[in-house]
């Protein structure tokens, strides 16, 4: 089965924002390059991937994506987390590929070999399987064949309701809890729990965030995360 790896990157200049208590804007960005060249790495490293798409307007993953032989899909680039992996999806889907896998370019700590994990459980079609986030709230990794099998809605919470949606379609949802995938880095409180995970440990994220001093910002230990704001409380607090 043909399947592509859509890899959605925003424009790095802002984003990250639930990070900004604790970083500034340029180490934001930096850390965001860190993340997506790990992703990349592991997308594509893995076996049994048709190829690799980013969907993106970003000049540094673009030209990132280029020297590695990425595909860099341009149209939707600035709908938002669905609307650029649906967007992704529909021009692959039009030239022929039987499937899309789709993760976000903050879980550092994914492998090539969760990649394969995660395809290796995807049933034949119509087919959906997913890779919750650590706290069963995101859907970190997901893969759908034909490509539209299920409308896609990430977001806060989008676990359950994906499953849902593909309950809704007659379609038994595969789920596949993996490590890597799962730790994904939004809050203050993710980059605690990675930098105590083995599965970070070789990353060249943990690296960077030593190198930078994260760490210790953190607090001693890491022991106590502080309380996670939500997106609506960032955008409020926003200028
Ligand atoms: N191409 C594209 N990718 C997006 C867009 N919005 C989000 N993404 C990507 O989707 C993934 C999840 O991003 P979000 O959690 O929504 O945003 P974030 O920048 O990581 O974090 P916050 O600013 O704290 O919400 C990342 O890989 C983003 O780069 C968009 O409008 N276009
Ligand atoms: O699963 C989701 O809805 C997305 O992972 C949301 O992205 P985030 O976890 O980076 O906020």
């Amino acid at each position: 089965m043909s399947i592509w790896a859509v890899l959605p990157v925003k424009e790095m200049r802002g984003s990250k924002q639930r990070l900004s208590p604790l970083l500034s804007p340029e180490e934001r960005v930096a850390l965001m390059r860190v993340m997506v060249g790990e992703v990349l790495d592991a997308l594509c490293a893995a076996r049994g991937l048709t190829g690799v798409a980013v969907v993106t307007l970003d000049a540094w993953t673009t030209e990132e994506a280029r020297r590695r032989g990425v595909r860099v899909i341009t149209g939707g680039a600035r709908d938002g987390h669905t609307g650029s992996v649906t967007a992704a999806a529909r021009v692959l889907a039009a030239e022929g590929a039987a499937g899309v896998l789709t993760m976000p370019g903050d879980i550092p700590a994914v492998t090539p070999a969760e990649v394969e994990a995660l395809l290796a459980v995807h049933g034949s079609a119509p087919a959906f399987t997913i890779a919750p986030a650590h706290d069963e709230k995101g859907s970190n990794g997901v893969v759908l064949s034909p490509p539209d099998v299920v409308p896609l809605r990430f977001g806060e919470d989008s676990y359950v309701p994906h499953l849902a949606a593909a309950r809704a379609r007659g379609i038994a949802p595969r789920i596949v809890p993996l490590p890597g995938v799962a730790m994904d880095i939004d809050h203050p409180a993710d980059l605690a729990m990675f930098a105590r995970l083995d599965v970070s440990r070789e990353t060249r994220t943990l690296a960077w965030l030593r190198k930078a001093g994260v760490l210790e910002r953190l607090g001693a230990g890491c022991a106590a995360p502080p309380p996670r704001p939500t997106r609506a409380e960032m955008s409020e607090g926003a200028p």
